[in-house]
Parts: C-alpha cells; structure tokens; sequence
C-alpha cells in the first residue's frame, strides 16, 4: 500500500520559486491501478518522482507498506527499488546487450526473488514465447514494451511506477499493451500508479487522479 500525505514540491527557477505539488494527499491500496492525470506541466513526472526516490519533497509523508520513504536512507531507497518499486518507462529501457529472457528475469535476479513458473505465466500472457532468444533492437515498439512489463513484474513488486507506458505506441498497440499491463499488474497483484495525459488509456484503471493548479483532485 502507498500513502502519501501534505507533500509539497517546488523549484527553484531563474523567475523565482515555482510551487508545483501544494499539499497533496492520496492513497493508492495493494492490488489497486490509479491514473494520474493532467496538462503538461501540471506536476505529473514530479509526483511520481517523489515516490520513486528520484527526487524529495519539500513537506509531507510517503509510506510504502508502512516504511516511511520520506525518511529512508540511500540503502533503504537501494533495496525498495530492486525490491518493492518497479519503473515502466515510455521508451522501455531495455539492456541492448542482453536477450529478451535475460531482460525480462533482471529485476527478479537482482531482487533475489525470481520465481520461474510466475515467469512462465507472464511470458505466455504477454505473447513473448517465440521471442526470448532474440535482441532488444529486433523488436517491435509493442514487443519491448510487453518485455519491460514482464521485467517489472517478474518479482511481484508491491508498486509498479510507469510513466506514459503506451506514450510511443501506435493506438492499436497502445490498447493492446495496456490491456495485458492492467492484466498482468492484476496476476502480480501489484498496485499501479500511472501517469498518462490519455483519457483512453486512463479509463483502463481503477480510478483516475487529476493534478490542477498544484491540487490533486480524484474522478
Ligand atoms: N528539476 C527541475 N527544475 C526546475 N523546474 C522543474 C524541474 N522538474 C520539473 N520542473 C517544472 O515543474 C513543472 C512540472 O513539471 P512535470 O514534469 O512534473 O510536469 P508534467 O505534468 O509531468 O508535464 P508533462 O506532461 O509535460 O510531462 C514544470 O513547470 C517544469 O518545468
């Protein structure tokens, strides 16, 4: 479970001080999807930045299965990442040097938790059978992101971070892509927090936030 409380975020900009996040709470439950939306600038990257440790609020509280991460040390934050948080990016990140079955069992490796029929299962669920002895660069858009699905999955992490997922997605793939994250992030019984600026691809969720003016408002 993540639970976030009073946090505040701003920058210091060439202007003066740009508040982004004012005092915004929420809770998002284990198993449960959440989209966050909103225009561009609105604070989207910056939220789910604070909660993947890349950056630090300014004010307020971030609980992750009642570890406090406001306060965690660089060694706690180590272990959440390989352990508990898993990172979905638009553009995959995938390691060019390693093979598909290599790619998609990394995380799980490092986390010293992978569990091979589980592996199986999102292997065979998200069509990527006939692809494990190939490269990263041989494949499609939609192939690659289907790999770094399984990657960021492989270990059932409590909280899977993506960041416009489907963004470089043709509409069709998009749909596809989305549909097997929802269904694999439901096997793994992760939670999803997802930032997208698609109503569409926002509507496969469970429910949907909304960043304005600073304020996090829920559907
Ligand atoms: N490291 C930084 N230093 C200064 N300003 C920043 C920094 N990161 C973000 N900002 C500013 O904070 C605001 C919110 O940025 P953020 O990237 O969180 O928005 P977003 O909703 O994710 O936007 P988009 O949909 O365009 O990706 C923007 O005005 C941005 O310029």
């Amino acid at each position: 479970m993540l639970r976030f409380t009073h946090l505040s975020k701003g920058y210091a900009q060439p202007d003066g001080f740009l508040p982004v996040l004012n005092d915004v709470s929420g809770e998002v439950a284990r198993g449960e999807s959440v989209a966050l939306l909103g225009e561009s600038g609105s604070g989207k990257s910056t939220l789910l930045h604070l909660v993947a440790g890349l950056d630090v609020p300014d004010h307020g509280t971030m609980l992750l299965n009642d570890i406090s991460l406001t306060d965690a040390s660089a060694q706690t934050w180590n272990r959440l990442r390989r352990e508990h948080i898993s990172l979905v990016f638009q553009d995959f990140h995938l390691i060019p040097t390693l093979n598909v079955d290599d790619n998609l069992k990394l995380q799980a490796r490092l986390a010293g938790q992978l569990d091979l029929d589980f592996c199986n299962q999102l292997i065979e669920r998200l069509g990527l059978t006939g692809l494990l002895h190939g490269l990263p660069g041989e494949l499609s858009g939609g192939q690659q992101q289907r790999v770094a699905i399984a990657r960021s999955l492989a270990h059932r992490p409590t909280l899977v971070l993506a960041d416009e997922p489907t963004g470089n997605l043709d509409e069709q793939t998009a749909q596809d892509v989305m549909t097997l994250l929802i269904d694999c992030v439901r096997a793994a019984n992760s939670s999803l927090l997802m930032v997208t600026h698609s109503p569409a691809m926002a509507a496969y969720l469970d429910r949907r936030w909304h960043l304005k003016a600073g304020e996090l408002h829920e559907d």
